[in-house]
């Protein structure tokens, strides 16, 4: 059903309770999501974006309950992805020729994604507008790269609504749709988890965007994002959390990560962690073994951390499989200004330390010489060398 944001603007999405992963099993969805759509009823009416394809039907059918589709003269699509634009194939063969506002990106994502439909397509770049009556506009704002290429804002004048799209969005379900009526630390929580897991490698990209925005001087009285809560109590202060996000960002917070076999590992890890409270009491310090934990709850203490210790055991002149995946992870997400050391026990060989460590550097952490590698178990010598561990990481 529809249900109105500020003035003639209505969400129509689908909230989405049941959702476990998003992005096949790359996210984790552990407090639901929504896909959030738009509608803009003034003299002409806008149907800002879609919903995710599997409720295309209910969608559509949500949509004709509310007005005839006839009357939706423009379609804005801000993103070509699939959550976002998975009810247009149907949408448009109800109402083929409407005309479809996009960037040049999204008409190259949209096409190859649903092949060339023939749709009406309006190329739009930053600055562009379009008129919808009662005094009020559109104004497009390219977003390249947060998170795709083809990503754009729209801002409605008059009700200074920023429909923002992914950027300030969290997977996290809120029946009554506002951020004022969310669980704050989990609403923080969601929109940081989502940031350090989807838009940290575009972080340069986002804090000159953060400044492109901020230099418009634009009232901004809401953001409609397109998952999650909707800003509408104080919404600028979302813009400058991805300001401080989007610039190397971090706490004062440790955060251990291993896996291991026969738990001598486990033992330096938790050393490792008592160390950290004898040397700097002020710091968070947290411990993960990446095997029974959550691997986007794990990036998101990373984000946050300004050092991190990884361990594992030499298992084949190597590391343990699931923290090879993990570091893969870590790469990608690109996260800068950290420090890093390593550690772990072996039997004969030992690479373990030497395969995480080059792995840390590739991934752009400085990766401390302080380590513990122990021979089958941790010994007392061995624990001992966990002070100048910490201090070479905190130092
Ligand atoms: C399947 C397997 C493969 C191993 N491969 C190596 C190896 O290539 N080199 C080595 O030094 N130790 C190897 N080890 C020995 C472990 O590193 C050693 O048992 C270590 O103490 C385990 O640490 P953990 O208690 O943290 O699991 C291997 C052990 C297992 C079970």
């Amino acid at each position: 059903m529809k249900r109105t944001i500020k003035g003639n603007v209505s969400w129509i999405g689908y909230i989405d309770w049941e959702l476990e992963s998003f992005h096949g099993d790359d996210y984790s969805i552990l407090n639901g999501s929504s896909q959030n759509a738009y509608l803009v009823e003034e003299e002409k009416t806008v149907l800002i974006d879609t919903v995710w394809a599997p409720h295309r039907f209910e969608f559509i059918e949500n949509l004709k309950k509310e007005s005839d589709l006839n009357k939706i003269d423009y379609i804005v699509a801000n993103h070509g992805e699939v959550d976002h634009s998975g009810a247009l194939v149907e949408l448009m063969k109800e109402i083929p020729g409407k005309p479809i506002y996009c960037t040049a990106n999204a008409v190259k994502s949209l096409e190859g994604q649903y092949g060339k439909q023939g749709w009406d397509f309006h190329v739009v770049k930053t600055g562009d507008s379009l008129d919808i009556g009662n005094g009020k506009k559109l104004i497009f704002v390219e977003m390249r790269m947060l998170h795709w290429p083809d990503s754009m804002a729209t801002y409605l004048t008059g009700d200074n609504v920023l429909f923002s799209n992914d950027a300030f969005g969290q997977h996290y379900a809120v029946e009554e749709l506002f951020n004022d009526k969310a669980d704050q630390c989990l609403l923080n929580k969601e929109a940081m988890k989502y940031y350090a897991n989807i838009l940290n490698p575009f972080s340069p990209l986002v804090s000159k965007k953060i400044d492109e925005i901020v230099g418009l001087n634009i009232p901004i009285d809401m953001i409609a994002p397109s998952h999650g809560a909707i800003w509408r109590e104080n919404p600028l202060q979302i813009v400058e959390k991805y300001a401080a996000w989007s610039k190397a960002y971090q706490e004062d917070q440790f955060t251990i990560i291993y896996d291991t076999m026969w738990q001598g590992t486990e033992k330096i890890a938790h050393c490792i962690a008592k160390e950290v409270q004898n040397v700097s009491p002020d710091t968070v310090v947290k411990v993960f073994n990446c095997s029974k934990s959550d691997k986007n709850e794990i990036m998101t203490e990373v984000f946050k951390s300004r050092a991190i210790a990884l361990g594992s055991p030499t298992v084949g002149n190597d590391i343990l499989s699931n923290l090879a995946g993990l570091l893969h992870f870590l790469k990608s997400l690109k996260f800068r200004n950290k420090k890093a050391a390593v550690f772990g026990c072996y039997g004969w060989s030992g690479e373990g330390n030497k395969v995480l460590a080059e792995q840390l550097k590739d991934s752009g952490f400085d990766v401390v010489d302080e380590n513990i590698k122990s021979l089958w178990n941790p010994e007392a010598g061995d624990f001992d060398k966990a002070n100048a561990l910490v201090n070479a990481v905190l130092g």
